[in-house]
């Protein structure tokens, strides 16, 4: 850990030396990089695709379209709008201070640490990055030791086609990461649990660095299914590719659970059944088109989860295990006891709860009673129900009508608030979270108001309260004497 501690600290020097340089301010500078990830991803498709299939066991059509693909768009929106962010926005000051003039200026915080998680190891480290870099940032990223295959691809490829003064990759796990934690950065993106989430914070506090905390936690989906009825097949589908399409339910924005009226719970599990079969088969094991469950221990903690005795008795479809596959077979409960560990922690696997309500407008209530979700879904026609979910409860975004779509809209933020994270990236917000918006603004010289400075009086008092309600006209009247 010695050589680690002194490889840190020579990274850091570098890369701040590199910022001060003011090399990675330059706009030219950063389209280059953007320019050189997609270079690189376009380059490694295929040995990307392999280390995702060591790491997660994932199709290759799945890792293109939740990491590869991801990150070229991505790459290439920041590279097309950079300019547009970069450039300075002009302030509107009141008239009083005229001909002073304001404007935001965003600036790069300096040298970023970005830590990644282990689902989507490509995406979650390169997103971030594309983020850091368009704001003109020196960048470490350490990516998880729980996809060992990514990270050492991470960690050789970038250096081939990055500025390797001002973007740097360390590897390795939670001893690695509290020895960058000891070290000032000028910003902190971190993608991972909230337990660790908190841990990340305290260390960001003790040098006051801003954080963005990317974390889980419940999604739940409400089904109202009388007013989707007619479109049930695709609402079945919708949920079935949220639960178990995406890294096998080990997503962030993965359906967690169901909330469902008991009358329809029979029928939307008659439902599911052929649904799974049609994605993966008689025998998902086997079908290819299933992640598998990323390591020993999540392995563990799932069978943990599920081997309950009071949650067994709630399997209605699934169920098998395979620990030396590391494969949970995709998975129905009916009704697990609201108190078992399944429905208090977040799943991060294969299996899916449904929860039955007497009736759906109870799916309020029952969210509200839990820690703020990162994603809330929702398939309803009723206005009325979704004015209540908008209104009465809280979380990182809300989808209608479909399920993680809302995190390949670069147009709409993406995290969490409360207990699901703090701070939000994609597309602009990603520029934004990496740039300290700066508030520039020039004065003029050439007219002073008395009314400014002492001594005060009652004349100075009328105008400043005029003042704050920038009622000019009257302004006017109260300085030539025409107004009390
Ligand atoms: N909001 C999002 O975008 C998003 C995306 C993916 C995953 N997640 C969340 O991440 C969690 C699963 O990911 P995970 O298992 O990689 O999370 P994790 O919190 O265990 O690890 C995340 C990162 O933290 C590092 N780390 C681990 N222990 C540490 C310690 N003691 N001190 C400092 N750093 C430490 C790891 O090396 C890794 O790089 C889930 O809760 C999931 O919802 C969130």
């Amino acid at each position: 850990m010695e050589a680690m501690k002194e490889t840190v600290e020579q990274s850091l020097r570098e890369m701040r030396e590199t910022f001060e340089s003011g090399r990675t301010r330059s706009v030219k500078w950063r389209k280059t990089q953007l320019g050189a990830i997609i270079e690189m991803v376009k380059d490694n498709e295929d040995k990307m695709c392999d280390v995702l299939f060591q790491d997660l066991g994932k199709h290759s059509t799945e890792a293109f379209r939740d990491e590869l693909g991801f990150v070229i768009r991505s790459a290439t929106t920041a590279l097309n709008c950079l300019d547009k962010w970069a450039v300075p926005k002009k302030s509107n000051l009141p008239l009083l201070f005229y001909p002073a003039k304001g404007q935001v200026v965003s600036e790069p915080y300096g040298t970023v640490l970005v830590l990644s998680s282990w689902n989507f190891p490509i995406s979650l480290s390169l997103d971030p990055l594309i983020g850091a870099i368009s704001a003109g940032n020196t960048v470490l990223l350490k990516a998880s030791e729980l996809s060992p295959n990514a990270s050492a691809f991470l960690a050789k490829a970038i250096p081939s086609y990055l500025d390797t003064k001002a973007i740097k990759v360390i590897e390795g796990g939670p001893d690695v990461a509290t020895i960058l934690l000891q070290h000032q950065w000028d910003k902190i993106f971190f993608t991972g649990s909230p337990r660790i989430g908190k841990i990340i914070m305290a260390a960001a506090a003790e040098h006051l660095t801003p954080v963005t905390l990317e974390l889980g936690g419940k999604c739940p989906t409400i089904i109202d299914h009388r007013s989707v009825s007619k479109d049930m097949k695709s609402v079945v589908k919708r949920i079935s590719g949220g639960k178990w399409g995406s890294c096998s339910g080990q997503a962030c924005i993965a359906v967690d659970y169901v909330l469902v009226e008991q009358s329809f719970a029979s029928s939307l599990i008659d439902m599911l059944k052929p649904t799974i079969k049609s994605f993966f088969g008689e025998n998902p094991k086997e079908s290819g088109c299933l992640s598998r469950i990323v390591s020993k221990k999540h392995f563990q903690r799932l069978s943990r989860l599920l081997n309950d005795p009071r949650v067994q008795a709630s399997i209605v479809y699934g169920g098998s295990m395979d620990e030396e596959k590391l494969y949970v077979e995709p998975t129905i409960l009916l009704d697990p006891p609201l108190d078992s560990e399944i429905m208090n922690e977040e799943i991060f696997g294969p299996i899916l709860p449904i929860i039955t309500l007497r009736d759906i407008q109870e799916s309020i209530g029952f969210i509200k009673s839990k820690p703020k979700p990162l994603a809330i879904y929702a398939f309803t026609k009723d206005e009325n129900l979704k004015t209540r979910i908008l209104s009465e409860t809280s979380s990182g975004s809300v989808t209608f009508n479909d399920v993680m779509i809302q995190y390949m809209c670069d147009a709409l933020p993406f995290g969490g608030v409360g207990e699901s994270g703090i701070g939000r990236y994609h597309g602009k917000y990603s520029f934004e979270c990496f740039s300290h918006e700066k508030a520039i603004m020039e004065g003029s010289l050439a007219m002073d108001l008395e009314a400014r400075y002492p001594p005060w009086n009652s004349f100075k008092l009328k105008f400043i309260r005029l003042a704050f309600r920038e009622a000019y006209f009257k302004l006017i009247l109260l300085m030539l004497g025409l107004k009390k």
